[in-house]
């Protein structure tokens, strides 16, 4: 089931008619249908009596015990708990996967910044089996990485769309009011007007700058800015660091045999998330294994 489909009235909305013919509708119409299902079970399931014996709850429990306390300022129903766990399966799970693939994939092309990522990892987590959050606050040289694969490697490089609601004026071109307006963050994060040398996956820039993709420096915003920005960037951010230092931390990384860091494309999948087109092959070595 494909969720994410691109349709051309998505960019150019008199072509609808395109992905009318193209049977996206028909398409979009069975998704949407399959998915309702879907959470409908996973509703149901957590509505089962014998489902009180389960220790520890989860986020459906709770949205579901707020929906019978009508203790919110809105009355949640079924279908806003369904919109809630399609917005973090959708928009929480491909996005963060996506940008671990990035980052492996920047760090076998890089063995220099590899070594020196694997080196603050392993002295701050030296015997330890599994780091925690704790942990990661010490790696300073971790984070710029990150950053740095979410500046060359942005999973939403055009964010979501928005709408003007009046006219404006930008940069001397007139907007009209309901212009859908698309912010082209790929090419801001490469920009060489304000990036040394744009196309080189170098952390150590990140060192010793404020700059941050919270939303507040303009010249990184992957996860967005202003009133849309990604409700999800702290839960992104833990995890894609807890991924990252664990992997790296615990496995020496090998191209398969044959293959060279100058093998390893970085060709993009066309969609809305941005994932690598070629599966990045990698052998995890531990001291005493080798995984393939
Ligand atoms: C590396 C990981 C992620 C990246 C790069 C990312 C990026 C983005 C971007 C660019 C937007 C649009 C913001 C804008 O246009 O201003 C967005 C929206 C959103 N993201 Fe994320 N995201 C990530 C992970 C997550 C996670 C983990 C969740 C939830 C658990 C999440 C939930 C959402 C939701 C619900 C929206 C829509 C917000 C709205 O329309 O008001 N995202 N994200």
């Amino acid at each position: 089931m494909k969720m994410k489909e691109v349709k051309e009235a998505d960019y150019i909305p008199f072509t609808g008619w395109i992905d009318k013919l193209k049977g996206l509708h028909a398409r979009l119409e069975q998704n949407f249908k399959e998915l309702d299902e879907f959470y409908q079970e996973v509703i149901d399931d957590h509505m089962d009596p014998n489902r009180q014996h389960v220790k520890e709850q989860d986020m459906v429990d709770v949205l579901l015990q707020l929906e019978n306390d009508h203790s919110l300022s809105i009355d949640l129903t079924d279908d806003h708990i369904k919109g809630v766990l399609m917005n973090i399966l959708a928009a929480g799970t491909d996005t963060t996967a996506a940008t671990s693939v990035w980052a492996m994939t920047a760090l076998m092309k890089n063995p220099r910044v590899m070594k020196k990522v694997q080196e603050e990892i392993r002295n701050v987590g030296g015997t330890k089996e599994f780091l925690d959050e704790d942990d990661i606050q010490n790696l300073s040289y971790l984070k710029a990485m990150i950053k740095e694969t979410l500046r060359l490697h942005l999973p939403s490089q055009l964010l979501v769309p928005r709408e003007s609601n009046k006219e404006c004026i930008i940069n001397g071109y007139r907007i009209p009011a309901k212009t859908i307006l698309y912010v082209n963050a790929w090419a801001i994060q490469r920009d060489p007007e304000i990036w040394k040398n744009p196309e080189e996956f170098y952390p150590e820039r990140f060192l010793d700058s404020s700059i941050d993709f919270r939303g507040r420096d303009f010249e990184l915003i992957p996860f967005g800015a202003g009133r849309r920005i990604c409700p999800g960037m702290p839960m992104a951010i833990v995890t894609l660091e807890l991924v990252l230092a664990n992997l790296l931390h615990s496995f020496d990384w090998e191209l398969p045999q044959g293959m060279v860091k100058e093998d390893i494309d970085i060709e993009v999948l066309p969609g809305i998330t941005q994932h690598k087109k070629n599966h990045l092959y990698l052998r995890a070595k531990t001291k005493s294994h080798t995984y393939k």
